[in-house]
């Protein structure tokens, strides 16, 4: 079949060239018809008039003359938009080329801008450190101690490389107030190292997360959500349960001997089940909480803690990752297996319990698988949720029993500071009841012994931040991605901020007001500003609380033939830093023996 013409002749190879010239004939003409619309509206507009619509004029009643009107505007238009566009034309690529030369222009005086800073940049005084290496032989096994004692050389603001990173050391209050304070947002990264990708779900959850959008999702929901002030009153019983469980468990473990018990064993266990029930709400500890209380998983947690604070080098040095002598990253990635697996069978039993039994609960890891999307689409996935579970392990469990060890280590040390607290106890509360949280506020002496202790030993020494962007402190340039270190242990113990800064003594609070919730820079211990500890409120909370039920229910005492300055106070560094020597202490009852009997021991 041959295809045919509309008049029915043949469609010939000329009548097909035909109408191939005429099709493109007439886009050509469509085209250019376009482009003189175009410019026709452009300048009608440039004259100040418009281009107005067939229904425009269908509304009005009109003369022949009028509806011809338009038209012969229009053409006339048409004709002026020919006649710019003719003279503008050879003139086009001159325009463009104006353009193109003022952008390129602003670009490299912005680009010059920034190398002038960059040339520009000044650094604080410091030590000069070895090639290679920088100054981290200098850190030791006890970072903050040995950076405190080279801040009293170099002054409050301090640099070092280490390794090939550029690092800033605060030291003061007015400095740490700068970083924290007035360059808030600027510093409010973390740093970005190997073994927190390794062992902190790649960085994802909070205390380690980057500044940004799912670091502040993550700690809203944990504000807001996780740590309401509802759940303190909520699980207000049990903890005290708890606590006095650990008591009796001490007590019964010294039987009237002389030997003493290991106290961090016994604090530790209580922080964990304190930190168990909260998230689980388990009454009677179950499987589940058994997983936590397992010694492989106190195990695990253990080694999270030392390698997240030892220094380890491939976070400074970027080839020392791939050959890695030490072995740190064969442990860290064993320990985060090992971990992991607890905490997603934490989380697929209590999925597995939810569905059994089909009620609310209102513990932590049921509010966050329950909590529904939020309007704007955001929502937690499980890495980010086992983030928020291990935060509230480490967060909650060792910064509260490494701080009451060192607490009743300084009591033990000076034993007239501790007859003062329970005379205070005495006077308060009795001994016909036990203390009880509401009546923390009215416990001075004991809440002055808590600061001072948060003072003298901080549990996070030194505050690890990273720059996002340029800045200027103290009159330095410091370019974006510089390292920060507030050594929080300087500033407490500087003596030109703290009389007898080096002595424990309780009393300096009763007569100067210092809060810790970070608006006094001489008393950090959680920190300040947006990285501010969000757990701040429940571990003020538990450290009080803790110490109070201890030295109401308990006479406290070394074992027998070790004197009070015996006592060493060596630190071992790690993610909080605790006793090298755990404390041992003898407990027996000062308080009627029925009210430790209501709790049954662990
Ligand atoms: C004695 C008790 C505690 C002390 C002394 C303490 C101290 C600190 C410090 C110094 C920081 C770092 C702040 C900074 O980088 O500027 C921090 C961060 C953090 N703490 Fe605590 N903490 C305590 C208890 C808790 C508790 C009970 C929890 C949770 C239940 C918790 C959860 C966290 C989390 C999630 C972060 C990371 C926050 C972020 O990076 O945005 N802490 N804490």
């Amino acid at each position: 079949m041959h295809p045919q013409n509309p008049d029915g002749s043949l469609v010939t190879e000329s009548n097909r060239r035909e109408e191939s010239e005429k099709s493109t004939t007439n886009c050509r003409k469509e085209k250019k018809s376009f482009i003189v619309l175009l410019v026709s509206m452009a300048t009608s507009f440039a004259d100040g008039g418009g281009i107005s619509s067939s229904n425009d004029i269908a509304r009005n009643d009109r003369t022949q003359s009028e509806i011809e009107a338009p038209e012969i505007e229009c053409r006339k238009s048409e004709s002026r938009a020919l006649s710019y566009w003719s003279a503008w034309q050879p003139a086009l690529p001159m325009v463009v080329a104006l353009v193109v030369v003022t952008i390129s222009l602003v670009m490299i005086a912005l680009n010059a801008k920034k190398k002038l800073w960059k040339s520009n940049v000044r650094w604080p005084p410091g030590p000069r450190g070895w090639p290679v290496l920088g100054c981290m032989p200098l850190l030791g096994t006890c970072p903050h101690r040995n950076l405190a004692d080279l801040a009293k050389k170099y002054g409050p603001l301090m640099f070092m490389k280490l390794g090939s990173t550029n690092f800033l050391i605060a030291s003061s209050p007015k400095v740490a107030e700068e970083f924290l304070k007035s360059h808030d947002r600027v510093w409010a990264s973390r740093h970005e190292a190997a073994s927190t990708e390794i062992m902190f779900y790649g960085g994802k959850d909070i205390g380690f997360a980057k500044y940004g959008d799912a670091w502040r999702y993550a700690r809203k929901v944990f504000l807001r959500e996780l740590f309401p002030a509802k759940r303190f009153s909520t699980f207000q019983v049990t903890r005290k349960q708890d606590i006095i469980r650990g008591i009796n468990g001490a007590i019964e473990r010294c039987c009237g001997g002389a030997k003493g018990v290991r106290m961090d064993l016994i604090l530790g266990k209580i922080a964990m089940n304190i930190v168990t029930r909260m998230l689980l709400n388990e009454g009677k500890l179950s499987d589940e909480a058994n997983v936590m209380d397992s010694d492989d998983f106190q195990k695990a947690l253990k080694e999270v803690i030392t390698l997240a604070g030892s220094f380890y080098p491939g976070d400074f040095i970027p080839w020392w990752d791939k050959f890695d002598p030490q072995g740190f990253k064969k442990r860290m990635h064993a320990v985060f297996r090992k971990y992991d697996t607890y905490i997603q069978g934490i989380l697929d039993d209590h999925k597995m319990k939810l569905e059994a039994a089909q009620s609310t609960r209102d513990d932590i890891v049921y509010t966050l698988l329950t909590r529904p999307s939020d309007v704007d689409g955001h929502s937690l996935s499980e890495v980010d949720m086992k983030g928020i579970i291990l935060d509230v392990v480490l967060g909650g469990t060792d910064t509260n029993s490494v701080t009451v060890e060192w607490a009743l280590s300084e009591l033990l040390k000076q034993p007239h500071i501790l007859e003062k607290a329970q005379a205070e106890m005495d006077c308060v509360v009795g001994k016909e009841r036990l203390v009880e949280e509401s009546d923390l506020p009215n416990l001075p002496y004991l809440y002055a012994i808590v600061e001072e202790t948060f003072r003298l030993h901080p549990v996070a020494p030194l505050l690890m931040h990273t720059s996002m962007e340029d800045s200027e402190i103290q009159g330095y340039r410091i370019p974006a991605n510089t390292r920060l270190f507030v050594n929080v242990y300087a500033i407490h113990r500087d003596p030109e901020v703290h009389d007898r800064a080096s002595e424990f003594y309780p009393e300096r609070f009763l007569h100067r007001k210092l809060d810790v919730h970070g608006n006094d820079f001489a008393l950090i211990p959680f920190g300040s500003g947006r990285r501010i500890c969000p757990g701040l409120g429940f571990g003020l909370l538990l450290v009080q609380y803790t110490l109070a039920l201890l030295i109401q229910t308990c006479n406290l005492s070394l074992p027998a033939g070790v004197k009070p300055q015996e006592i060493d106070m060596d630190e071992k560094f790690g993610l909080a830093v605790s006793r090298r020597n755990p404390l041992k202490a003898v407990l027996v009852p000062r308080v009627p023996k029925h009210l430790l009997l209501d709790h049954v021991s662990f």
